[in-house]
């Protein structure tokens, strides 16, 4: 039996803060293209979730494994390598850079991951995208938000990564272009079976997802708060 591209066991993540604010996950899986909506109270510990999963952080206890790596014995700079190489990740805030061009911010996020794309690759990207071939050159703070967004998804899909974390992606949107995007993002992951963790408040899409998780059957988050 192959091993869920995601597969975390008694993980035990502390923040290295007063209020000793601890996140455990006993058992959590994704299957190879899955795609699985996560849902939970504010607070309840999503984003810290997909913080470890991405290997921006690293949980000090358990085991989390990734596309059959180790996480929580990687270093800081192998983790960032590994998420450059396997993990497509759109978060709210999309983290493009403002004065590069779409071509140019894919471009980077290649060159980080040590991996190569031509640039017809990039437009062919973009154009299932539907971005327009006239906005390709010009920055993207000279974009729409929505033109941005779909920037920030071929960014994510550009080195064909087998699982997409996606963090409240669409909660800048307005209803129309947030349902875009998540046609988008099924459709393109559909046709290269990536999975995708998504993590929403707003439940509308939960019906189109595989699985449906909520925190409060998968995580524990505790509080110590010092006297
Ligand atoms: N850098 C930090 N240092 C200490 N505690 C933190 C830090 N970031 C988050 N927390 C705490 O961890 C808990 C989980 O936060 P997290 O952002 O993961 O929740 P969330 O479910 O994503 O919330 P929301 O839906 O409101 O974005 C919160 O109680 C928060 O106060």
């Amino acid at each position: 039996m192959t091993e869920p591209i995601v597969n975390i066991t008694g993980l035990e993540f502390n923040f290295d803060d007063k209020s000793k604010t601890r996140l455990c996950v006993p058992k959590m899986s994704v299957e190879a293209a899955q795609t699985v909506f996560l849902q939970g109270d504010s607070g309840s510990g999503k984003s810290t979730l997909l913080h470890l999963i991405c290997g921006l952080w690293r949980a000090q206890k358990g085991s989390l494994r990734v596309l059959g790596q180790e996480l929580t014995t990687m270093s800081g700079s192998e983790r960032d390598l590994f998420r450059a190489q396997n993990i497509g990740v759109i978060f709210q805030k999309l983290n493009l850079i403002p004065y590069l061009s779409a071509v140019e911010n894919i471009q980077l996020a290649c060159q980080f991951a040590k991996q190569s794309i031509s640039v017809s690759d990039i437009h062919t990207l973009l154009e299932k995208l539907n971005l327009p071939r006239s906005v390709f050159q010009l920055s993207a703070n000279q974009l729409s938000l929505g033109q941005q967004q779909r920037i920030a998804i071929a960014r994510a899909l550009a080195n064909k990564p087998k699982l997409i974390i996606a963090d409240e992606p669409t909660s800048a949107l307005d209803q129309d272009n947030a349902d875009d995007f998540i046609k988008l993002l099924f459709d393109v992951a559909g046709q290269t079976n990536t999975g995708i963790l998504f993590v929403s408040h707003d439940t509308r899409w939960a019906a189109q997802f595989d699985e449906h998780l909520h925190m409060r059957e998968l995580a524990v988050l505790e509080r110590q708060l010092a006297c």
